[in-house]
């Protein structure tokens, strides 16, 4: 039975289903399994005891990654579930800054008369706007939500720069350096994660090189952009506007400042899709070890014939498969099937048995004592009730 802490609140719906991979929401101190939005992980759950966290949603700036692979925890998230949602609230951003129409709206509620369409046409002139086709958009990062918004940019007409650190092959847009990006865009959107990497990216020299009357748009993490370079460019009148996803107080009363409520995945479609996909991934990695998405360990998929399965995480500083190998030789343990990945250093790697519980177990102990070795798991193949025949009654 394995312990989950629900941080940020989850349909009952999807955490009634936790049950199918012997899960139950705990309130406890030292969890098997975290389920969260976008709340921070406190560091003191991250215990040896921590088996996995799974996020709904794609940034984790708010999760101890590296506090989580040197604990052998595996960090799950849910990328490209809310791209669709994001993207939309980006293109209505865009089109509210070019086209006046809420405020038009809103003069029209003020007339009286059976004359109003005359004054209300009287005050067009009031809501000129511009039109995105032609203009120059610039995406920041190339993901799942870049990408997306740079397809419905092109679609609308819009001429689409697009900045990645390696070459995406991507037929609707230009790639180029940062720096000409911000030179050359009308708009620019940030869809990049908050890392040590993008955190302050957009620093005070970097806003300066944005075109006169330019709009920045952040729907990645506040802190990609520099405040305090942010508030001192805004001062002298070279943006036109910021657009931010992510509220702070030092933009307060900035009327070139529009804030969301951190709001560009929250669509009814989005929350739901990362609710399922968060919750399935914990429950597959609990009970077959496999991984699809994850920030730390590989991917790792491998159909679970045989009765038992040991996964192993492990930091490579030296090979140490020969000697993880010998230790199953040792045993006299039959490998059925096994499958090793990587991502940067980490390697994870299920191996499938048919031996003795007791002799595993054995070897796990052995395996444990190796030097790089973080986490080792134990798996027994489910065993599923055979569904019984319903017989057809042929009057
Ligand atoms: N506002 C919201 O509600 C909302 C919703 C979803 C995601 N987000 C934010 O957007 C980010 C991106 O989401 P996604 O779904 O596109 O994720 P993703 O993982 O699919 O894409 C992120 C992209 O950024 C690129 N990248 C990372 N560091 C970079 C760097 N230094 N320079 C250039 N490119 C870099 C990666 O290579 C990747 O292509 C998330 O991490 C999150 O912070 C915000
Ligand atoms: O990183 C994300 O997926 C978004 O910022 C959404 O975060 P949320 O789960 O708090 O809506």
């Amino acid at each position: 039975m394995y312990d989950i802490k629900v941080i940020d609140s989850f349909t009952n719906k999807q955490l009634s289903r936790l049950k199918l991979a012997k899960a139950y929401v705990k309130d406890t101190d030292e969890p098997y399994g975290i389920m969260v939005r976008s709340s921070t992980v406190p560091d003191s759950l991250i215990t040896d005891k921590l088996l996995v966290i799974s996020r709904s949603g794609v940034g984790v700036n708010t999760i101890n990654v590296e506090a989580s692979t040197e604990q052998g925890v595996a960090v799950l998230n849910t990328p490209g579930v809310n791209a669709n949602a994001v993207k939309e609230a980006v293109i209505s951003t865009l089109f509210s800054v070019v086209r006046p129409l809420t405020k038009a709206a809103e003069m029209v509620q003020t007339l009286s008369g059976e004359d109003i369409l005359l004054q209300a046409e009287a005050r067009r002139e009031e809501f000129i706007g511009r039109e995105l086709q032609g203009k120059v958009i610039g995406v920041v990062g190339l993901g799942a939500i870049g990408v997306q918004i740079a397809r419905s940019a092109y679609d609308l007409g819009m001429e689409v720069l697009g900045y990645a650190r390696r070459d995406q092959g991507l037929d609707f847009l230009e790639q180029v350096d940062l720096d000409e990006l911000l030179r050359q865009s009308h708009f620019v959107v940030i869809a990049l994660p908050l890392t040590e990497e993008t955190r302050g990216l957009l620093s005070e020299e970097r806003l300066r090189q944005m075109k006169q009357g330019a709009y920045l748009f952040n729907f990645g993490r506040g802190p990609i952009v520099d405040t305090t370079g942010m508030l001192a460019v805004l001062k002298e009148d070279s943006l036109a506007g910021y657009y931010t996803d992510f509220p702070e107080e030092a933009y307060l009363g900035n009327d070139k400042v529009i804030m969301l409520p951190h709001i560009g995945g929250n669509t009814q479609e989005a929350l739901e899709g990362g609710e399922r996909l968060a919750r399935k991934a914990l429950s597959d990695f609990l009970i077959y070890g496999t991984v699809r998405d994850s920030v730390n360990f590989p991917s790792a998929r491998q159909l679970f014939h045989l009765p038992y399965r040991v996964t192993l995480f492990y930091k490579e500083t030296m090979d140490i498969l020969p000697d993880i190998m010998q230790i199953f030789n040792q045993f006299d343990l039959r490998i059925g099937e096994m499958m090793t990945n990587r991502k940067g250093e980490c390697v994870y790697v299920l191996i499938d048995l048919d031996n003795d519980q007791s002799q595993i177990e054995r070897a796990i102990e052995k395996i444990e004592t190796i030097n790089d070795i973080k986490k080792v798991r134990l798996l027994k193949r489910p065993q599923y009730k055979k569904r019984r025949k319903v017989k057809k009654i042929i009057k």
